[in-house]
């Protein structure tokens, strides 16, 4: 299986995210990304090429023009008013306030972001522009033909982003791009699975009126987990998507038994939809030890699960997202990667 990938990830270096009433670390770190990429070479995988650059246009296929604008010049308006931190968030337009766009950068950044989480660096902008060039080149590489199965190893990941809001270490939806890209390019259907341990409320949100993209995410029930406010199992699409958004919110403490179970009805329903194309939101946060979630897979499961996307023998594209127990995130995405290659 052939990755693409971009060193320009290294870019979106944070210092700090508001976490548990505190500013620590952040946990979407360059490390998660060089890890990977070893972890394909180590096993042999196979190609790592670097992303085509097919410019902005794709990305405001999905984004508003003003919200790409924003994060283009964020910085550095940030960097303008003499502050060298990463910028962060502090305050947010939310009920009984108006959704007037301000001028002031701080403002700005809570009009167009959900989270504290999520900091804007001096790099930030090129690599999330790199993220999404990565995720269209795998989408490009499936399109035609040249290519049946691809990993487009994204460093930010996206499917917290959504037409104009980030957060969630999410700036640019790499998932819903491609997915655009090749409904733009002819596919007449799409199927994104998002097996991230967080709901991807931004590519839910997307495409939530639309048929021509099934959206299934399996995650945190939002009653107790991130992002809380969306990926409830009543959200069911609206007016024409009416159906083509499955939301399997799982609670606490889920194991394999329980995620599979879930997991196989998705694979079912994606299977009934028979998309030209199966987009998979790939996180791996759903591992026993990663540090911020709360499911409990083993590096084994993830073979396993791999192996069963193989088996709906669709076109695959596999883009990262979530995963923080860095020193066994190579392990666990490539071995959804290899299952899948030993089922193909
Ligand atoms: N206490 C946990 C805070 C989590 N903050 C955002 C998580 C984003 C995951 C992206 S896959
Ligand atoms: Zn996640």
């Amino acid at each position: 299986m052939l990755t693409v990938y971009s060193e320009d990830h290294a870019l979106q270096d944070g210092k700090a995210e508001l976490i548990d009433g505190q500013l620590l670390p952040c946990f979407e770190m360059p490390r998660r990304a060089f890890l990977i990429r070893d972890r394909v070479r180590e096993v042999g995988l196979g190609e790592i090429v670097p992303p085509e650059d097919f410019g902005r246009a794709p990305i405001e296929r999905v984004h508003d023009p003003d919200f790409v604008a924003f994060l283009a010049g964020a910085w550095d308006e940030w960097a303008a008013t003499g502050r060298t931190c990463d910028a962060l968030p502090w305050t947010w337009p939310m009920r009984t306030l108006r959704q007037i766009r301000p001028r002031r950068i701080d403002g700005l950044m809570g009009y167009y972001s959900f989270d504290a989480g999520t900091p804007i660096t001096a790099g930030t902008w090129r690599a999330a522009y790199a993220s999404a060039q990565t995720a269209l080149t795998g989408a490009r590489l499936i399109a035609t033909g040249e290519q049946r199965a691809v990993f487009a190893l994204c460093r930010p990941p996206g499917h917290h982003a959504a037409a104009d809001l980030y957060g969630g270490y999410c700036f640019l939806n790499n998932a819903a791009i491609a997915a655009q890209f090749l409904i733009d390019g002819g596919a007449e259907r799409v199927a994104i699975l998002d097996v991230d341990y967080h709901h991807g409320n931004g590519t839910q949100a997307i495409f939530y009126d639309r048929p021509d993209v099934l959206f299934l995410s399996l995650h945190g029930d939002p009653a107790q987990e991130f992002p809380y406010y969306l990926g409830w199992g009543d959200e069911r699409g609206a007016g024409a998507g009416e159906g083509f958004n499955v939301n399997y919110p799982l609670p606490w403490g889920t194991g394999f038994p329980a995620w599979g179970e879930a997991f196989e009805d998705a694979c079912r329903k994606v299977a009934a939809y028979a998309p030209d194309v199966l987009l998979v939101s790939l996180g791996v946060d759903t591992y026993k030890d990663d540090p911020i979630s709360k499911f409990r897979l083993e590096s084994e499961d993830f073979a396993t699960y791999g192996a069963r996307i193989a088996r709906l023998g669709l076109p695959t594209l596999f883009v990262m997202e979530g995963g923080y127990a860095v020193e066994q995130i190579g392990i666990n995405v490539v071995n959804v990667l290899t299952g899948f290659e030993e089922a193909r």
